[in-house]
């Protein structure tokens, strides 16, 4: 089986993605975070402390008549963006992209933190790999897993795109979203990530720098991280820019002309316009904006600014790759 799915920016700076997720019989359909960063599927659910919900679509287990109890099994997660959730675990059909899988862990929220209270998601789809999932007492598997033997082709494809609705595929590659070739690099899982080595960068119409920077494709962050040697180099660049204890980032006056940036995929160039680099306003009389590439905690990241700025291929085969191309 094949499919596609539309991914839709919950804002107009695209600060995360959702698609709509079948849950249960007949069909709950909640407005999800597809997060190639983390592993677990959870929503937000009858279950969910009432004081902690603001407007989300609820899955409720009782009005699924092909709902069942996990009794004994519970989640916990926090996030690289110091977010959080937990709950327990029921299992039911779910259906993304017109691809079912017939009993799906899914992870009820009981509590999340305010970042989820306020944010625009109905909870996430963790497409990262199984050995991240925070389940116990024994970890459950995500979609992707459970679906990949039904799938054509063991991948699932990201076409995200600037204030646009774009897409995910699942089992198939669309070569009507992109231009030339694909180039592919490996995944290093190890730690349960989309861990791929670039091979360097440029800075607008500047030479390219040969340089590995390794980092994970991750949906669900909204930035670019990179090694400060890097975001240093590129604020360089950009006038009047400075590095800002007050919003713990680089900044600089809104309306100044950001340079593109590019990364290299092996030979393959993917540049990031220089409008991506300015990502949003950080105060309230929008004169001071924020960058979109900032120094990184040591994980380096490709989040949003990045992917948007490409089509990117998760092959999730027994030797995982990574595939980048121009769009
Ligand atoms: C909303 C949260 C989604 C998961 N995260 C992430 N993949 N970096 C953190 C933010």
């Amino acid at each position: 089986s094949e499919g596609s799915v539309t991914a839709s920016p919950t804002d107009t700076v695209d600060s995360e993605y959702t698609i709509p997720v079948s849950i249960g019989t007949p069909a709950q359909v909640l407005q999800l975070d597809l997060d190639t960063g983390s592993a677990d599927l959870w929503v937000f659910s009858s279950e969910t402390e009432s004081d902690e919900v603001s407007g989300q679509t609820l899955y409720d287990p009782s009005q699924s008549s092909t709902s069942s109890y996990m009794s004994g099994s519970s989640w916990q997660i926090s996030y690289g963006d110091g977010s959080s959730a937990d709950g327990d675990i029921y299992t039911d059909k779910v259906k993304i992209a017109g691809i079912t899988v017939s009993k799906q862990a899914v992870e009820l929220a009981q509590d999340v933190s305010s970042e989820f209270t306020t944010g625009p998601s109905d909870g996430l789809v963790g497409l990262a790999f199984d050995s991240i999932n925070t389940a116990m007492p024994s970890t459950v598997e995500t979609f992707f897993d459970n679906a990949k033997s039904k799938l054509d082709s063991p991948l699932f494809t990201a076409d995200l795109k600037h204030d646009a609705a774009g897409s995910y595929g699942f089992g198939f590659i669309d070569s009507s979203l992109y231009t030339g070739d694909i180039t592919y690099e490996d995944v290093d899982n190890s730690d349960g990530f989309w861990s791929w080595t670039s091979s360097g960068y440029a800075i607008g119409s500047g030479k390219f720098v040969k340089t590995k920077i390794t980092g994970i494709a991750d949906t669900g962050s909204t930035l670019l991280a990179l090694p400060s040697s890097v975001v240093k180099a590129y604020y360089k660049k950009v006038s009047g820019s400075s590095y800002s204890d007050t919003y713990t980032g680089y900044v600089f006056p809104c309306g100044t002309t950001t340079p593109s940036f590019t990364f290299g995929v092996g030979s393959l160039h993917i540049e990031i316009p220089g409008d991506y680099m300015s990502y949003a306003a950080a105060n309230d009389d929008g004169t001071t904006c924020y960058g979109s590439l900032q120094k990184s905690d040591g994980t380096n990241v490709f989040g949003d600014i990045a992917l948007k700025s490409a089509f990117v291929v998760f092959n999730g085969a027994s030797s995982p790759t990574i595939g980048w191309a121009n769009k």
